[in-house]
C-alpha cells in the first residue's frame, strides 16, 4: 500500500501542507527542528490513532491553535482509504475512514500498515521490559485488530484487579470479586499471551535470517517471548488452566503487595545477538542493525498477513549505519513506498536505480524542487 497525499492544518509546525507523494521512495532533507519528524509521525497518526512519540494527543496541535487536522489518502491492494483525524483541545479524538466517522478509534487499526524505523528505537534494547512490550503490542495491532481489543480489556481488569487488592488489605471480605476479575483476566490475558507467542516467533525466524544477510553471516540474531505464565503457547486451554492456577496461588502475595505479579503485563522478549545478551553485551551498531532486522521482518510479517506491503518510514537512520547495512536496506526500498528523513543531503547515487521524489522541509514548509 502507499500514502498518495496528506492534508496538514495547524499540525505540530505545519500551517497547512498540501503533499503529494511518490508511490516508491520520498526523501526529505532538513535542518534540525524543520519539521520532518512531525510529518512521519502524521503518516503514523493515520495508522495508529495515536503518535509514536507522545501520549498526549493535543501535543501535536499547533501550539497557537485549538484543533489540528490530518488526512491522508490511502492507496494499496484492494484498498482506497481516505483517512481523517481531527483533534481539539477538550474534545475527543474524531476519526473519519471515507466520510464515514469511526465508532471506536481501533477500528482504524490495519486501514494503513506502517512500519517506523527511528534512532528512539534503539529503545527496544536498551530499556526496559515495557518498550519491548510497546514495540509488539503495536505490531501485532496492525496485523490482528482483535488483539488490541483483547489487550484493552486485559488492562482495564488488570487496573481494578490491583485497586482491589490495595483494599482488600483492610477488607479481605472482597474474595468473591477477585474470583470474577481472574476469571476475566485468564479469557482476556491467554489471548493476549497466544497472539504474542505467535507474533514473536515468527519475528524472530524472519528476524534470524534478514540479520544474518546483513552481517555476512557473521551474527546470528535470536528472540525469544517470555512470559510468567507459562513455558508452552501451542494450546489456549491450557495457557488459562496454568493462569488460574498461579492467580489463585499467589494470591496472598499480590494482597500484601497491593500488586498483581502474574500475567502478560509482566511479559518481555529476550534479544540475544551471538548467545549474548544484547542489551549488556552488544555495540550501539550490532543493537542498532538488530533492531533494524526486526524492522525488516516486521515488513516480511505485514506482507505476509496483508498481502500489501506496509509503508516503510524512516527517521533520520541511514546515516548511522555504515555503507553495506544502507545497502542492504536501500534494496528493500524497491518493493514498497518509504519516506525517508535525513539531515544530510544523502549520496543520491545510492538510490540510482529507484523511482524517488526529493523534498525540503524549512520551518514547517516542504518544496518538492530539492533536486
Ligand atoms: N505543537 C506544536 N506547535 C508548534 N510547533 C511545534 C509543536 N510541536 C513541535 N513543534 C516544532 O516542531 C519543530 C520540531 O520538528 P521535528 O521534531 O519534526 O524536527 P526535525 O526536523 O525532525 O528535527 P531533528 O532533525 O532535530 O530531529 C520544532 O521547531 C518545534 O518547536
Amino acid at each position: 500500500m502507499y500514502v498518495d497525499s496528506v492534508r496538514l492544518i495547524n499540525f505540530r509546525n505545519y500551517m497547512d501542507l498540501n503533499l503529494e507523494l511518490n508511490k516508491k521512495v520520498n526523501i526529505f532533507i532538513g535542518k534540525n527542528a524543520q519539521g520532518k519528524t512531525n510529518l512521519l509521525e502524521s503518516i503514523y497518526l493515520c495508522s495508529a490513532g495515536k503518535s509514536f512519540r507522545t501520549n498526549v494527543d493535543k501535543d501535536m496541535i499547533n501550539i497557537k491553535k485549538n484543533q489540528c487536522y490530518v488526512g491522508a489518502k490511502v492507496f494499496g491492494n484492494h484498498i482506497d482509504k481516505f483517512i481523517e483525524i481531527k483533534l481539539e483541545r477538550n474534545k475527543p479524538k474524531r476519526i473519519k475512514i471515507n466520510k464515514l466517522e469511526l465508532e471506536k478509534n481501533r477500528d482504524l487499526y490495519g486501514g494503513l500498515n506502517v512500519v517506523v524505523f527511528s534512532p528512539e528505537d534503539l529503545r527496544i534494547i536498551k530499556d526496559g521490559p515495557s518498550e519491548r512490550r510497546n514495540f509488539i503490542d503495536r505490531e501485532i495491532s496492525q496485523i490482528k485488530p482483535v488483539y488490541r481489543y483483547n489487550l484493552n480489556r486485559y488492562n482495564k481488569i488488570l487496573f481494578q484487579r490491583n485497586n482491589l487488592l490495595k483494599n482488600m488489605r483492610m477488607n479481605k471480605k472482597n474474595k468473591h470479586l477477585i474470583d470474577i476479575f481472574n476469571m476475566q483476566m485468564v479469557k482476556s490475558g491467554s489471548k493476549v499471551i497466544i497472539d504474542r507467542a505467535r507474533f514473536v516467533e515468527n519475528l524472530a525466524l524472519s528476524s534470524r535470517k534478514i540479520h544474518r544477510d546483513i552481517t555476512y553471516g557473521k551474527e546470528e540474531l535470536l528472540l525469544k517471548y517470555r512470559t510468567n505464565v507459562v513455558e508452552r503457547f501451542d494450546d489456549i486451554l491450557y495457557i488459562e488452566k496454568k493462569f488460574m492456577e498461579k492467580l489463585e496461588k499467589d494470591i496472598n502475595n499480590d494482597i500484601l503487595k497491593g500488586t498483581t505479579k502474574i500475567g502478560p503485563h509482566r511479559d518481555d522478549i529476550d534479544i540475544f545477538i551471538n548467545n549474548m545478551d544484547s542489551k549488556t553485551f552488544a555495540s550501539q551498531g550490532q543493537q542498532r542493525t538488530a533492531v533494524l532486522s526486526m524492522k525488516l521482518a516486521e515488513v516480511d510479517i505485514i506482507k505476509e498477513e496483508k498481502e500489501d506491503f506496509p509503508v516503510l518510514l524512516l527517521d533520520d537512520v541511514l546515516s548511522e549505519l555504515d555503507k553495506d547495512r544502507r545497502k542492504y536496506l536501500i534494496h528493500t526500498f524497491r518493493d514498497l513506498q518509504t519516506i525517508i528523513t535525513s539531515t544530510d543531503i544523502i549520496d543520491l547515487g545510492e538510490f540510482d536505480s529507484l523511482e524517488k521524489k526529493i523534498f525540503c522541509i524549512e520551518n514547517g514548509n516542504v518544496n518538492s524542487n530539492a533536486n
